[in-house]
């Protein structure tokens, strides 16, 4: 199953390993020309009702597939207004080819001709709201024409995303849909056919750009919260500047007064708020509790703890009482296995913490992929395992990311990463803002490494992560 976002994620993803839209174009027009010859008997009529975007464009191509059938393809606007390169060569080799393909530019136009089997490629994945015109009155057309309705995708008017289908949306008898079932779409009346179009396996099991597109924010947004430091100063600090440079809107540390005024004097983007302790203790924790489920409901916990008993301590009992989103790491990590929480945690241990956490003991991360996810069903939790390839698994779906240099091995890296994976937190799939938060915090590493392999410092990476979320895009 996968929803229509996570399905853009795995189509840009396939263009970067290689295996283009326009291939996977040609592969779903090329399966609903077999749906339709699967309900169409030679020299029957079909009608192909295409909207401006890439649904259209698969029925573009189906229609080279249907030379045994007499096919008049409509096109809901002008050739000028379809929407992208591929579509619209696509619909250019109709028209130079001379297939029978016709303008509809306005509803009273969208009469449809008789036909044997109609083709709907209005909509697809890249619907927003209701049905508007003229596709509102061609679905009323189509759902009441006496012919068999094979849809392209999803039925137009249906939301693989939400799963639910528009009052005024087609009815279809079949749906061909790509890659993999949509949510919903099997409670509809109709067949529904999965069909393979070449994306390959490792689009959705390695980390791309179409999974940091997903899960970077569009502006400024969330107001992480870290709690660190006592003894150590830079893990907090590093942790919430990456939070910043990541998109976090504001990034505060809570941390001992003894060294509150240290980690301020690293950045004065922190709001950094000193607690009257020398570490962490059960008392503050409650405190903490407080403000972070004032503040927002994402809080990083662990970098620069230390391992003092009652720090533990304070920590297992914030992490039992909390309720939101939690990126757990170094020392706080201790305590996951045996906690009780209703909190949603992202825990970012290396091979090391892993094993010491009770998971799978690797040399090679990836190839103890299986055995993490385990793990992570186990504890209930998301586990970003970092290595030399990082494995992210919420016991049910695992990816890995290949990004990242050997330069990375400073001190550090652990911290920026927690920092970015919190800032994602706010808005992302806790999946998605883990996997795309592991990924990105590697390009940064590599993008170092392009300029000098050696001797980068995990405070330069900071620098280099609005690029490597935003710079990517591969348009
Ligand atoms: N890997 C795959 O699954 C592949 C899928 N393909 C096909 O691509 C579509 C998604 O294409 P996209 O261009 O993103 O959007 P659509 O064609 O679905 O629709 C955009 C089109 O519709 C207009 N529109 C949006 N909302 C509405 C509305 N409520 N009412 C009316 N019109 C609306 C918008 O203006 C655009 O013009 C996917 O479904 C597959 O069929 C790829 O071809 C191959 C790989
Ligand atoms: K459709």
């Amino acid at each position: 199953m996968i929803t229509g976002e996570r399905m853009a994620a795995v189509d840009e993803n396939a263009a970067a390993l290689g295996v283009s839209r326009k291939q996977l174009m040609e592969s779903s027009g090329h399966a609903v020309a077999r749906e339709v010859r699967a309900v169409a008997d030679p020299g029957d009529r079909v009608v192909v009702v295409a909207g401006r975007g890439n649904n259209g464009g698969d029925a573009f191509v189906a229609a080279r597939f249907l030379d045994d059938y007499e096919v008049t393809t409509l096109l809901l606007g002008r050739a000028a207004q379809i929407g992208t390169d591929i579509a619209r060569e696509n619909w250019d080799a109709l028209e130079r080819a001379d297939y029978d393909t016709r303008e509809v530019t306005d509803s009273s136009g969208v009469a449809l001709p008789d036909a044997d089997v109609v083709v709907d490629a209005m909509l697809g994945t890249g619907i927003s709201g209701d049905l508007r015109e003229p596709a509102a009155t061609a679905a009323a057309a189509i759902t009441e024409a006496d012919a068999t309705v094979v849809a392209v995708d999803v039925p137009s008017g249906f939301d693989a995303d939400a799963g639910d289908h528009a009052d005024n949306g087609v009815e279809a008898d079949r749906v061909v849909t790509f890659h993999d079932a949509k949510p919903g779409l099997a409670a509809l009346d109709a067949a529904v056919t999965v069909a393979d179009i070449g994306i390959p396996v490792a689009a959705e099991r390695f980390v791309g750009p179409g999974d940091v597109r997903l899960a970077r924010p569009d502006g400024r947004d969330g107001r992480p919260y870290v709690i660190g430091g006592g003894p150590y100063t830079g893990a907090p600090a590093l942790a919430a500047q990456a939070a910043l440079r990541a998109g976090a809107e504001l990034s505060f540390v809570a941390a001992p007064d003894s060294i509150a005024g240290e980690i301020q004097g690293y950045s004065e983007d922190l709001i950094v708020q000193p607690y009257d302790s020398d570490v962490l203790t059960p008392a503050v924790a409650d405190d903490l509790l407080e403000t972070a489920e004032r503040y927002d409901d994402v809080v990083v916990i662990g970098p620069g703890l230390g391992t003092a008993d009652e720090t533990l301590e304070a920590a297992r009992q914030f992490l039992a009482s909390y309720t939101g989103r939690a990126v757990v790491d170094a020392d706080a990590l201790e305590v996951v296995s045996d906690l009780e929480t209703d909190a949603t945690l992202v825990c970012t241990p290396n091979r090391r913490e892993l094993a010491r956490m009770g998971g799978p003991e690797a040399d090679d991360l990836a190839a103890a992929a299986d055995e993490i996810e385990a793990f992570a069903a186990e504890i209930g939790h998301i586990v970003l395992a970092k290595g030399a390839n990082d494995v992210i698994s919420d016991g049910e779906r695992t990816r890995i990311s290949r990004s990242g240099t050997v330069g990375m091995t400073v001190g550090g890296t652990g911290d920026t990463l927690a920092g970015i994976v919190a800032a994602l937190l706010e808005h992302a799939d806790p999946l998605d803002a883990a996997a795309a938060g592991a990924h990105v915090n590697g390009l940064a590493g590599e993008r170092l490494a392009a300029a000098d392999e050696h001797g980068f410092l995990a405070s330069d990476m900071l620098a280099e992560l609005p690029a490597a979320l935003w710079g990517g895009d591969d348009e």
